[in-house]
């Protein structure tokens, strides 16, 4: 639905891939989109470790592709294109970037590594809007990426080296392609598959929607424009190449990054808010439209009996008529159910995180968000006021017993609060516990380990690992409901202490998941200074966190929970930097820091000699 009209309106425009991909023209001419293909000539060589995170280096990648074909272009006939679209996929395996496979050992590597394992897929997008003036090349940069979750079965090495000498490796990154042979190598994809394939068509036409569809009608096509081919192939601009580049070009060439203050293009001004705005200021209603469903078990219901209608649905949950229907048209526009003329039915991601009782349930996080932090957030301007969480409710209160005073007030609210830690943990712990190979430690401490999601899944995951969960006795006394048959936990024992005051289970591999988050620094260094003590030289500390990247612009989950730390505790998310000056302070060196896919990355510190 969206996707027509952005092609549409695209179709009186210039628009040129700079991607010699095949997989991406057939995605883009499949849609319908009429454009020209020049391959980039900009040689990928950036320097990985200069980006933040995996995917800035995606997208400044594409962004330089889509540059050169824009100023080639422009210098050639001083015509530039009315867009020109880069693209760079590349796949990520604990942090590391696997491009395309330079011979048949270079992919035996790649494939190896990914054997059995869950990667990332991103694909980094930048679409430059050109415009001449003057014969000078104006151009307005928008970028994004998307990330793909990909999991691999065991493979055998002899299958391994049939599809490696199959020659389908050498040319895709990570050396596999999906569509193809390839496809018989994954187990699951979670997210966009297209993405995997190479080009993140989904995002790509909002992305469009966004720039074109928002603005005034002066863009509106005119008739149909027919000169254009569908796909075409530039190949002779080479002339153009090193005539009249250098010096001049940076002055013609303006880049400018959309979304800036002083970049908003002025055709747009008085024009209505662009898309994500409207959605921002809406956003609290679609957040508590869905807690409302899921309080009112909506979800429940539709996975026992689907499709219902509104009528029906009414009765069941004991609400009005009219009430429920709009809950339920809202919840189909956020794609959470699907209507047809027989009624409403979960959709597939509803079906796997919204029902009460399913395996990977947020139902519980849900109702926590609802009940709770959405009442810390209304305070949200005193807490940016104060700086601290020093407002309503935390009065007389001390950092020291925040938990104890904030979280386990009641044992309702304690409830509460387990079941969230719980649904959150469940969907994180096993890359958590398999982001580094940690199958040389034989004992490991989960400091405020929760109800044990963690310890259960290393202990599967090591079978020499016995692991011990150390928390509150408060939490303790709670936890056994939320415990595996004991037959399946056998290596898991939980310890009650306060990781501030009482001496430290011995361990050779400490853990903190989401735990620093929740200090200010003087609490954090006061924390890691007890387990450097305790912790042997050589032993080692995994901290799971949100690591945000060091300009704290791109993680806004992470960007997010931070200011939800601001209402809610005294802490706050952190970056690498910080976390590696954190954990030097204490004699820890880190020796790997590895993102999951999953809302928490992974760093590993090692003990050093004091
Ligand atoms: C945000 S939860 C994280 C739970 C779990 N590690 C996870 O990743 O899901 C923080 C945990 O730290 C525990 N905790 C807080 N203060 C503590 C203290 N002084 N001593 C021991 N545990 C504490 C809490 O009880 C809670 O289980």
């Amino acid at each position: 639905m969206v996707l027509y009209p952005v092609i549409r309106r695209l179709r009186n425009k210039r628009v040129v891939l700079a991607s010699a991909s095949p997989r991406r023209q057939e995605i883009l001419s499949t849609a319908g989109l009429r454009f020209e293909v020049v391959p980039s000539r900009f040689k990928e060589k950036l320097n990985k470790a200069s980006f933040p995170t995996p995917y800035a280096y995606a997208i400044e990648t594409a962004k330089q592709k889509a540059l050169d074909v824009a100023r080639r272009m422009h210098q050639k006939d001083l015509r530039a294109p009315d867009i020109v679209i880069g693209a760079d996929t590349i796949v990520t395996l604990q942090g590391l970037i696997l491009e395309k496979p330079v011979d048949k050992q270079d992919a035996y590597s790649m494939l190896s590594r990914l054997n059995g394992k869950e990667h990332s897929v991103f694909t980094g997008v930048t679409i430059i809007q050109c415009s001449c003036r003057d014969s000078r090349l104006d151009m307005e940069i928008s970028e994004f990426h998307e990330e793909t979750l990909v999991k691999f079965s065991q493979l055998s090495e002899e299958l391994l080296w049939d599809y490696i000498h199959s020659g389908e490796p050498m040319d895709k990154a990570g050396g596999y392609g999906i569509q193809a042979l390839g496809g018989m190598l994954v187990e699951y994809v979670h997210g966009d598959f297209l993405n995997v394939v190479g080009f993140p068509l989904n995002h790509f036409c909002k992305k469009l929607a966004e720039l074109y569809l928002t603005r005034p009608n002066e863009d509106l096509p005119p008739a149909e424009h027919d000169s254009i081919p569908a796909v075409d192939t530039f190949e002779n601009l080479s002339d153009a190449e090193g005539r009249g580049q250098g010096g001049a070009q940076g002055q013609a060439d303006r880049p400018r990054a959309l979304g800036r203050k002083n970049s908003v293009p002025s055709r747009m001004v008085d024009s209505l808010p662009p898309t994500p705005l409207l959605e921002l200021l809406d956003g609290f209603k679609a957040s508590k439209a869905l807690f409302t469903a899921c309080k009112m078990k909506v979800f429940d219901l539709l996975q026992d009996e689907a499709p219902l209608g509104a009528a029906e649905i009414a009765q069941r949950i004991e609400a009005s008529e009219g009430g429920t229907g709009r809950l339920l048209d809202v919840c189909a526009a956020l794609g959470l159910l699907e209507k047809t003329d027989r009624g409403y039915s979960n959709t597939e991601l509803a079906s796997l995180y919204l029902p009460s009782g399913g395996k990977y349930s947020l139902h519980p996080l849900i109702v926590y968000q609802d009940e709770h932090t959405w009442d810390f957030f209304t305070d949200l301007e005193s807490a940016v006021r104060e700086g601290t969480s020093r407002h309503r409710g935390a009065q007389g209160r001390t950092v020291d017993s925040l938990f104890q005073d904030r979280f386990y007030q009641s044992q309702d609210r304690k409830l509460q609060f387990l079941r969230a830690m719980h649904s959150l943990s469940k969907l994180t712990a096993r890359q958590v516990a398999t982001a580094f190979d940690l199958s040389r430690f034989t004992s490991a401490c989960d400091l405020g380990g929760c109800t044990g999601t963690l310890a259960h899944e290393l202990a599967r995951a090591y079978p020499g690992l016995k692991v011990t969960v150390f928390d509150l006795p408060e939490v303790l006394e709670d936890v056994s409901g939320f415990q595996p048959d004991r037959a399946r936990a056998p290596r898991v024992s939980f310890v009650p202490g306060d990781f501030f005051q009482d001496s430290l289970p011995e361990a050779d591999l400490y853990i903190l998941s989401r735990i620093l988050r929740d200090w200010p620094d003087d609490k954090a260094h006061a924390l890691l200074s007890r387990i450097s003590g305790s912790c042997k030289p050589g032993g080692c500390l995994l901290v799971a966190e949100t690591v945000l990247d060091e300009q704290k612009r791109a993680a806004r989950p992470g960007l997010l929970q931070s200011l939800d730390l601001l209402v809610q505790s005294w802490g706050r998310e952190r970056s690498l930097g910080e976390y590696g000056r954190l954990l030097q302070a204490h004699g820890f060196e880190i020796v790997g820091a590895a993102r999951t896919g999953t809302i928490v990355d992974v760093i590993l510190a090692t003990r050093t000699t004091p």
